[in-house]
């Protein structure tokens, strides 16, 4: 069966999710500083130690979710399944083991679902802030899931 793919506008002003695991934190921060002028167009939230961090550094005003180990992440997917938040900044930390592993990956899996901007790194952040669509609207195609939720389970 083909695929069918609808539109999502994402808007000028982007709400944007920033996430760092503790090795990752300065790292992030750092990144943030440097691109504040750009960042500053946009509607910030964050994990709460991230977001806490992130305020402190650059003075934004960021929206807290709880601190991802309690259920920050899964904060954030939920708000991804939702239409919530149309990018994701998450510095994940690759040498470094996890409690919470299973939001992780969940948090990952569900912003690749709706086709949501999704840097992990920090090249993969210096492309997406420099590229036209970061501060203007973007029209992304996501998959159509009318057919999928209309399924036959019997
Ligand atoms: O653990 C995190 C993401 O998985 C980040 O959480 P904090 O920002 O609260 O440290």
């Amino acid at each position: 069966m083909a695929i069918k793919y609808k539109e999502v506008i994402l808007p000028e002003r982007k709400k944007i999710v920033l996430i760092a695991h503790d090795n990752k934190k300065k790292e992030l921060l750092d990144w943030a500083v440097l691109h504040s002028d750009k960042l500053a167009d946009h509607e910030l939230y964050a994990t709460g130690t991230t977001g806490k961090l992130l305020e402190r550094e650059t003075g934004f005003k960021v929206t807290c979710f709880e601190s991802g180990p309690l259920g920050g992440d899964m904060q954030a997917g939920a708000h991804i399944a939702e239409g919530k938040l149309d990018l994701v900044l998450f510095f994940w930390d690759p040498l470094a083991a996890q409690p919470h592993d299973p939001d992780v990956r969940a948090l990952l899996r569900v912003a690749v679902v709706w086709n949501v901007p999704l840097a992990c790194n920090r090249s993969s952040a210096d492309f997406l802030i420099s590229s036209p669509y970061f501060s203007c609207e973007y029209k992304k195609q996501i998959t159509d899931f009318s057919v999928y939720k209309g399924r036959k389970t019997e």
